[in-house]
């Protein structure tokens, strides 16, 4: 697979994008406290790839379990492809969560028991999908880590773990793909290389893609930024 983060190749992506996420008038409130989030108001296109900045306490990791759907907004709307989202019960959201979505996080959160090929492929063994052996040796080859896929994730780096990750979160195909300081735990240039990585791999598949983060040169890969202060969107 090449390298290729044109606009060309995003375009014709398109084809395949079905990741729209819209948040009207969202607020979050965690139980009877002062709402951490809101009124947010975003509209985030499928196939586009956005970045969530602010500092910390700002409520960038609660707006992302939002838009997961691992939280629900105590008020406001999330749309997902059109489709009420925000408003469906717990089991609905993680059973759209678990086929369309796919989410990467700062410590990787792998399950410590399986080696990385078999993490790589429990979203498709949850869904009860196929496992197409030659499809993850491409990923894990694609993603560099075919050589330690035997492993379980104590005995690889942290930059591997995080690779594993990626490719966890892109296994099924997802529609959206949410990462939360995904190269946060990473020195510059094994960040960088994750980074470039996820960004790839969102690109081909036509996924949307929102990243939290902290790192100005995160943020300026992406094609757009969103800056929260105390919960409110201000640029
Ligand atoms: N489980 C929780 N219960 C109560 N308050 C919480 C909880 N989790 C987060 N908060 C509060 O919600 C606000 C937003 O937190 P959030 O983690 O979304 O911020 P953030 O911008 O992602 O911060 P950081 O950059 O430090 O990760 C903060 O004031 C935080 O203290």
């Amino acid at each position: 697979m090449r390298l290729d983060s044109s606009a060309e190749v995003r375009a014709g992506a398109s084809h395949q994008a079905r990741g729209d996420l819209a948040l009207r008038r969202v607020q979050f409130a965690f139980g009877a406290a002062r709402p951490v989030l809101g009124p947010v108001d975003l509209s985030i296109p499928a196939g586009s790839r956005l970045a969530l900045v602010g500092p910390s306490g700002s409520g960038k990791s609660t707006l992302l379990q939002v838009l997961a759907g691992i939280q629900q907004p105590t008020a406001g709307s999330v749309e997902f492809a059109g489709a009420p989202f925000g408003s469906l019960d717990q089991d609905a959201r993680a059973r759209i969560r678990l086929a369309r979505f796919g989410l990467v996080f700062q410590f990787a959160e792998l399950v410590p028991e399986l080696d990385l090929a078999e993490n790589v492929e429990l979203p498709l063994r949850i869904l009860g999908r196929r496992v197409e052996r030659a499809r993850i040796a491409e990923l894990l080859d694609r993603l560099g880590i075919a050589r330690v896929a035997k492993r379980v994730p104590s005995q690889v780096s942290g930059g591997e773990r995080q690779r594993a990750a990626i490719a966890r979160a892109m296994v099924h195909d997802p529609a959206v793909v949410l990462a939360d300081e995904p190269t946060g735990a990473l020195d510059g240039e094994n960040g960088r290389a994750v980074l470039a990585l996820l960004l790839e791999c969102s690109n081909e598949a036509g996924a949307t893609l929102v990243v939290v983060t902290h790192d100005q040169s995160v943020a300026d890969r992406l094609d757009r930024v969103v800056e929260l202060r105390d919960g409110r969107v201000v640029a």
